[in-house]
């Protein structure tokens, strides 16, 4: 599998990040480019093949399979070759990967490219006079934050570690939603860097706590992550969460205490809490079985059950749910247009529907964390947190 995902990693780079403009010269590039169908994205999307050449940081190989798959939807149409044989891994993963476009359009393929691209390259370290590079704003490394048309977006920034939330990012997200909630920006948006939207709490944030004095990191923790949600809880404006991709534990458990949740249909949610020796936070005790009924909510905290986005999105923790391939056009659009509306006047209504439970939910929140607390010194959480440490077990 490694030996695979290494080998995967090569031909990437042999195979896509050179061919586009390597393999193909540019202008035998554009010459082909010219006979795809004129749309709006056309000059966009050479720029982003130009792009792509230029990106620092390596994105996940899944992220890499897709930009493959696009660019041959995009110039090729639907794929045409051979499916290659089951033990030629690398091969058959890409024509996996570009067989799953089905029928869908050269135009779209190529949007699709472009806001892929412009996704990876908001992450990239900014550079004096790059485009948009004054729009990134500085001191995060864990995330990304932008602010555009009435936007105040934050990306989760750790794709190669699927975007597990370390010490320094809780402390980072704090910072980013206490800015966001003051700056001049009509909503905000989280979302995940890659292919995933979060795995959750990074579980080398336990290491520390099992080397040193125990009791004293797992009250440390229980106050940080109080402190944490409390910014969920008090954050002032709509807060809109983009789930491109699966979560897991607390990124899960704070929807509730969200406004809108769109998800892609790649999206699946998991709360594997008894399966980690832990318990529920993010007063997602209160707010799942308020949202999805008990039944429902015990069958995700308490048995860990994964549930896809349809069905979250049947169970209303969802708002909406779109293709993967035209998740992040069809969201950022209408975001768009919704952050155009009065301010104040969607701060005013988003404050009537959470204000009257605000008090309740800071109680659920610190009750949920002083569980927490005796939880983590427990012995079914330690050893549920070495076994995937220790590479002896993943969810
Ligand atoms: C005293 C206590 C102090 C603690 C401080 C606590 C602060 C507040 C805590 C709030 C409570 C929150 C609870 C939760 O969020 S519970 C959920 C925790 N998450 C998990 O258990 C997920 C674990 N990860 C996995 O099972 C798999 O990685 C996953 C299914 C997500 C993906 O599998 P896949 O095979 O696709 O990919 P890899 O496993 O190879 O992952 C790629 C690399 O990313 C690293 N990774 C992924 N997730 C995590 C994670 N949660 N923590 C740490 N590292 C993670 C993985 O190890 C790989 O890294 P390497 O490439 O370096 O091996």
């Amino acid at each position: 599998m490694a030996a695979a995902a290494a080998g995967l990693a090569s031909i990437w780079r042999l195979s896509h990040r050179l061919r586009p403009l390597q393999v193909i010269s540019f202008p035998v590039l554009q010459l082909h480019m010219s006979r795809i169908a004129m749309g709006g994205s056309q000059k966009d999307f050479e720029m982003a093949v130009n792009q792509v050449k230029r990106l620092k940081n390596e994105p996940g190989n899944e992220v890499k399979l897709k930009l493959y798959a696009l660019y041959k939807q995009a110039t090729e149409g639907p794929c045409n070759m051979p499916k290659p044989g089951m033990f030629d891994f690398i091969n058959k993963a890409k024509w996996d990967s570009w067989n799953a476009l089905g029928n869908l359009s050269k135009e779209t393929a190529r949007q699709n490219y472009v806001e892929l691209v412009s996704n990876l390259s908001a992450s990239e370290p900014s550079s004096p006079g790059k485009p948009g590079a004054g729009r990134k704003q500085a001191g995060y490394d864990t995330l990304v934050v932008t602010s555009e048309d009435g936007i105040t977006k934050i990306m989760f920034n750790r794709p190669t570690k699927k975007n597990a939330l370390n010490h320094q990012m809780y402390q980072e997200l704090m910072a980013a939603l206490e800015a966001a909630g003051k700056d001049d920006s009509a909503i905000t948006v989280i979302t995940g860097n890659g292919d995933y939207y979060s795995s959750g709490n990074d579980l080398n944030n336990f290491t520390d706590s099992l080397q040193d004095d125990i009791e004293k990191s797992a009250q440390n923790a229980a106050i940080l992550l109080r402190n944490f949600v409390g910014c969920f809880i008090d954050f002032p404006k709509p807060l809109i969460a983009m789930v491109n991709g699966p979560a897991v534990g607390i990124p899960v458990t704070l929807l509730g205490l969200f406004d809108i949740i769109y998800a892609s249909d790649r999206a699946t949610f998991h709360t594997p809490f008894s399966h980690l020796g832990q318990s529920p936070e993010g007063c997602s005790s209160y707010m799942f079985p308020k949202i999805m009924g008990s039944a429902k909510a015990a069958e995700m905290l308490i048995f860990g059950k994964k549930i896809t986005a349809k069905e979250a999105c049947a169970q209303g923790l969802v708002t909406e749910v779109f293709p993967d391939s035209t998740f992040q056009k069809e969201v950022w659009t209408r975001l768009k247009v919704y952050a155009k509306l009065p301010p104040n006047a969607m701060r005013i209504s988003k404050q009537l529907i959470r204000n009257m439970e605000k008090e309740k939910l800071h109680a659920i929140n610190s009750e949920e964390c002083r569980v927490l607390q005796s939880r983590w010194q427990s012995e079914e959480c330690a050893n549920a947190v070495m076994n995937f440490l220790s590479r002896k077990a993943k969810l």
